[in-house]
């Protein structure tokens, strides 16, 4: 799905990248601003390629990139300052402390906003002379959110910020982002496996499977139009022959199958039935879980 004529301040078109044993195939995500889209795909998908990718970390094959309106990479240099980038391996130095760490990242970016990371680093109570060494894991993240956002920048991207967190403080980060876009100029993607994460603070959600998009959509649009059937009765039979409905199968009390366009389902279908939303982790296992990861 597109997006109307919002500034976009994200433009991915035709992105492909081929590895030996892995493709991205043909890859578009388009972000307007006031945007927080969950990039979602299982290991392996190819969410971590197309960040990099993104972030010109690694060239890819074919494909234009925007981000606000600018090329990637000819404009690396004005993008980044409008950039906040966390990838999959935080680039912490342990043997710095992190006013060390602060003192570092301030030199390159003229917009450096020291009030705000005063105030992010009392939230997150993370001492200045601390050595990164001593940070936790959820500190860690939080340092490097801290580091990422102190430029201003417009867009934030991070590759897994929420894994491997407790739920304490992965709430604390996910409350981050979503202050983060209370400036509507703002937005973030965000890739996880973690889906209520994503169903708790995104607007947008993205599916990558196997190296291609399997949809991009508005979360609530989404999770509107798809419902389980459930029919009871053996006699229901006819009824998962509507065109409406896929992965039909029998079950103890009658038949499911599942409609990815619920309105026109429920103005045609007869007979006994009810329908069930689909949580984005459902959703998410039954368009992405037919094998093995
Ligand atoms: N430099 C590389 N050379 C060869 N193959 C690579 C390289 N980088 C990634 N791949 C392969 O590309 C595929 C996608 O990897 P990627 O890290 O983008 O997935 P991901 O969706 O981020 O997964 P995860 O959730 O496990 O981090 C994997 O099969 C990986 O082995």
């Amino acid at each position: 799905m597109t997006h109307n004529n919002e500034q976009l301040l994200l433009d991915v078109r035709h992105l492909t990248k081929t590895y030996p044993d892995f493709q991205l195939k043909d890859v578009n995500v388009s972000l307007p601003a006031g945007t927080i889209m969950g990039f979602l795909g299982r290991n392996g998908a190819g969410k971590s390629t197309t960040m990099k990718a993104i972030m010109d970390l690694i060239k890819p094959d074919e494909g234009a990139i925007h981000i606000l309106g600018m090329p990637m990479p000819e404009e690396e240099v004005a993008v980044k300052e409008q950039v906040g980038y966390v990838g999959d391996t935080p680039l912490l130095n342990n043997a710095w402390t992190m006013e060390q760490t602060l003192r570092f990242a301030r030199q390159f970016y003229p917009n450096w906003n020291e009030e705000a990371v005063e105030q992010n680093l009392e939230r997150f109570a993370i001492a200045k002379d601390k050595k990164i060494s001593a940070l936790s894991k959820g500190m860690k993240v939080k340092a490097s959110l801290i580091l990422a956002t102190a430029h201003e920048p417009k867009l934030l991207l991070l590759d897994e910020p929420t894994s491997g967190l407790d739920p304490v403080v992965r709430t604390e980060v996910l409350e981050m982002l979503l202050d983060f876009v209370q400036d509507e100029n703002r937005s973030v993607l965000f890739s996880s496996h973690i889906t209520s994460d994503v169903e708790k603070i995104a607007d947008w959600v993205t599916v990558l499977d196997d190296g291609h998009i399997v949809f991009s959509e508005d979360k609530e649009s989404l999770l509107d139009r798809y419902r389980r059937i459930v029919i009871p009765g053996k006699s229901g039979q006819q009824a998962t022959d509507s065109p409406l409905l896929f992965h039909c199968q029998a079950t103890a009390g009658g038949y499911i199958g599942y409609t990815d366009r619920f309105q026109q389902f429920r103005k045609f279908a007869t007979g006994n039935w009810h329908a069930e939303r689909l949580t984005l982790e459902e959703l998410f296992v039954l368009l992405t879980g037919r094998k093995e990861a």
